[in-house]
């Protein structure tokens, strides 16, 4: 590589021949998913970092300093990556093999492969300065939520509940099959969950490539480098540059997906044995899936997440390279995990939350609103305390408190949430828009009660109410997305729409997708 002593334009296209072939047949504008890298001057990056003041520091890893930087008049916030410059005359046999033969540092490899490969599960290039002297500075993608690491082991933070750790395994899987498939392959050889850097979104991105190798493994650069990795997330196949394949990366990320799920780290001597592997592995080939959960917060509701997380985990870290899973089958396998955490039993799901956030408290109430969005019910639901379904509490804890219920409005307690019909009965009840409002009751509410029926379901699959409802909580919002006939007495709400939502920030696990498919 030898950009730093280019110009910007023959610096890109040493980095990425793609986009100098563009540049060359004269179209302005690249394909979609390839994005310019920019080149900034260094004076922009000081003056963009506060000359790298304290105050934009964002933390330092083993090859240089991050800084905030604040760039185009505030329209682009990035990260800047700021290493010492390793000059070929001080470079030691090690430093100038470590990532190919011609790379002198981490943040010139991560130049030339982040040229290459854009993906949104990335921390991807956003450009560089190369009229630094000492100094090489990378710009990459802001990440404004930390580390997956900080996530899962900062003790100041709630830890991430099941969807979140499903949802970011799966992104993560996703990232590093993206690097696999790329031609020619990119192995990144240094997965681990401070890698991990959470979006904007609140979505998991794999960033640092220093140390990442871009080429088929019977390239003689990549034979030629010797091995580097974390200690911890290492395969322990990986004991000589030709022994490096896809693989590797696959173990990495076996270490990471039992973080995942233990919420431990991959060595950690206040366990026996304190490498995660030796610890993880007998338990779930024992089937004692629930040992390795997160004591924080528990097993998931449903068995088979845990299984099968477990089991990938378990597979990804075989001692025999050959047959640990491809990253394909690894995102095959979590997407249909997904799927299975994302529809728990619903009532579980709320009673875990709603105990959480309640505790003791009276848990919930039930208000239904009519069409002029004035509550017309009040139904108090019991208390979680008890960590009791909804089905199984007396119906007399529904009314005891919150409402009074007048003869002929029956609220009839379900076993689960699947199947929701509403009666219309009198001329009040004709709902253009209902809504149930699991939360804490307003004070001096006038309620009157309409017929609603919660009865039990066989499935999951279809909801029958009003147009819309809408369920919330201090933490809730259910929205089935029905439509808004004001003449329907009794429609079909389709579960596959059903969107929860959790108003509090710390866990934030809004479901992207649907719950349900049908
Ligand atoms: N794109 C980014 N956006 C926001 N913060 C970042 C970004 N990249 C890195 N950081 C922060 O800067 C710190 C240092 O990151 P860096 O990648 O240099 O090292 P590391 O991954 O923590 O350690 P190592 O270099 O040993 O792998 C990290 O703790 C991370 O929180």
């Amino acid at each position: 590589m030898g950009y730093l002593s280019c110009n910007a334009e023959s610096a890109i296209a040493t980095c990425d021949p793609y986009y100098w072939d563009l540049k060359k047949k004269g179209r302005n504008k690249p394909n979609k998913g390839v994005k310019k890298i920019r080149e900034f001057s260094f004076a922009e990056l000081v003056a963009a970092t506060g000359g790298f003041s304290a105050d934009s520091f964002l933390g330092k890893g083993s090859h240089g300093s991050v800084y905030k930087a604040v760039l185009d008049d505030g329209k682009l916030v990035a990260a800047v990556k700021k290493t010492k410059l390793l000059h070929p005359s001080t470079t030691t046999s090690f430093q100038s093999h470590r990532n190919n033969n011609n790379c002198t540092s981490p943040s010139e490899n991560e130049i030339e492969i982040l040229s290459r490969v854009h993906h949104p599960r990335l921390v991807n290039l956003v450009g560089f300065c190369a009229d630094s002297n000492d100094t090489k500075l990378l710009v990459v993608e802001y990440m404004p939520n930390g580390s997956l690491y900080d996530l899962l082991h900062s003790p100041s933070r709630s830890p991430p509940g099941w969807i979140r750790r499903v949802r970011f395994a799966a992104q993560i899987a996703k990232a590093v099959q993206a690097l696999h498939s790329a031609n020619p392959p990119v192995i990144h050889r240094d997965i681990k969950s401070s890698n991990v850097l959470i979006d904007e979104n609140r979505n998991a991105r794999l960033g640092d490539f220093g140390l990442a190798l871009r080429g088929h493994v019977e390239d003689v650069r990549i034979k030629c480098t010797p091995p580097a990795g974390t200690l911890g997330y290492l395969d322990p196949g990986y004991l000589a540059p030709g022994d490096l394949s896809a693989k590797s990366d696959v173990f990495s990320f076996g270490i990471l997906l039992l973080e995942i799920i233990s919420g431990r780290h991959a060595i950690d001597i206040n366990y026996s044995p304190p490498s995660v592997v030796d610890w993880a592995v007998p338990l779930i080939k024992h089937g004692e899936f629930a040992e390795i959960c997160d004591r924080r917060i528990g097993s998931p509701a449903d068995p088979s997440v845990i299984r099968q997380l477990a089991v990938l985990a378990a597979r990804c870290v075989r001692s025999s390279a050959t047959k640990r899973p491809a990253m394909s089958e690894v995102v095959e396998c979590l997407k249909i995990t997904s799927k299975k955490v994302h529809a728990p039993p619903i009532w579980n799901s709320l009673k875990r939350r709603v105990s959480r956030a309640e505790d003791s408290r009276p848990l919930m109430k039930l208000e239904v609103y009519d069409r002029s969005e004035e509550v017309v019910k009040v139904a108090k639901l019991g208390t979680m305390r008890n960590r009791r379904k909804v089905s199984s509490v007396p119906g007399a804890e529904y009314g005891s408190e919150a409402i009074g219920l007048s003869v002929g409005d029956r609220m009839v307690r379900s076993k689960s949430v699947g199947y929701f019909r509403e009666t219309k009965v009198g001329p009040d009840s004709s709902f253009g828009a209902n809504r149930c409002l699991l939360g804490r009751r307003k004070p001096g509410v006038a309620v009157k009660m309409p017929v609603v029926r919660l009865s039990k379901s066989r499935s999951m699959g279809v909801l029958h109410s009003p147009r819309l409802l809408q369920c919330k909580s201090r933490g809730f919002v259910f929205d089935f997305g029905g439509n808004n006939n004001p003449h329907s007495t009794s429609t079909e709400l389709d579960f596959s729409k059903l969107v929860i939502s959790f108003d509090d920030k710390s866990e934030n696990e809004t479901l992207e997708k649907p719950l349900f498919s049908m």
